[in-house]
């Protein structure tokens, strides 16, 4: 579960760009947050994976409170929270099966579990023929999905995304959708800030809103609720 207690979060330039945020998301539900440009999104989901840290307020992930992780624990917090960003972040000299297995050697898994593993996970995402590509070699969907592999490999109770269909077209957004209900499916919880309304009103979830960097809507099954 993820709790946030009355977060706030200042940046150092003064900009207050969350300002009170209570939520709780259970383990197992899929969750879009939603707003306008500059609302406190992508500052709210960095908070979830310890990339920026609140400046006041308690979050909890399984009830470990981030703020007091010490900097060297912070990969084993981040082993059960993958992550998905808009440009996929693939490390360009390595292939597709380096950069999925290149999350597990962080971790100092066995290596015969290395590759059993990476070959799943690449199956999962139909890429089982593209493995030895480097991230140059394929398409925006398939580096994308690469970066769904490398988020999952490791079995993370989270999968936090920051838009990512925002670099695709609608074709190749539905199919990161079909995986990442797919993986949800399979129990992990899913949080994906997003500015696609077709996806919000087609595929119905639960639906945050954040403006001003407050939660002004928080709904199940909700609507995307803006024009853009
Ligand atoms: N590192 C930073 N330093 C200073 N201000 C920042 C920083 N990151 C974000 N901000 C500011 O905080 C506010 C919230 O930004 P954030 O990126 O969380 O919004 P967002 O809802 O994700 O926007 P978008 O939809 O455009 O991605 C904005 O005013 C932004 O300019």
């Amino acid at each position: 579960m993820i709790e946030m207690h009355d977060v706030w979060k200042r940046y150092p330039n003064g900009v207050e760009a969350l300002r009170g945020i209570d939520v709780k998301i259970e383990q197992g539900e899929f969750v879009y947050i939603v707003g306008p440009s500059g609302a406190g999104k992508s500052t709210f989901i960095k908070l979830m994976y310890r990339e920026e840290k609140p400046s006041s307020g308690v979050i909890l992930i399984n009830g470990v409170n981030v703020k007091r992780v010490r900097d060297w624990k912070i990969p084993y917090l981040r082993r059960n929270i993958g992550v998905v960003f808009q440009d996929y972040k693939l490390l360009p000299n390595m292939t597709a099966y380096e950069n999925v297995a290149f999350a597990m050697e962080a971790i100092e898994a066995p290596r015969r579990q290395i590759r059993r593993r990476v070959e799943e996970v690449l199956e999962l995402v139909g890429l089982q023929d593209r493995m030895h590509a480097l991230p140059s070699q394929l398409s925006g969907g398939e580096q994308q999905r690469v970066s769904i592999a490398r988020a999952i490999v490791n079995n993370p109770s989270f999968l936090i995304a920051d838009e990512p269909t925002g670099n695709l077209d609608p074709e190749n957004s539905w199919d990161i959708m079909y995986l990442l209900q797919e993986i949800n499916n399979r129990g992990t919880t899913i949080v994906m800030a997003t500015h696609n309304k077709e996806i919000v009103n087609t595929m119905r979830k639960r639906v945050i809103a954040i403006e001003q960097g407050v939660i002004v809507r928080d709904e199940w099954q909700g609507e995307y609720g803006y024009e853009d």
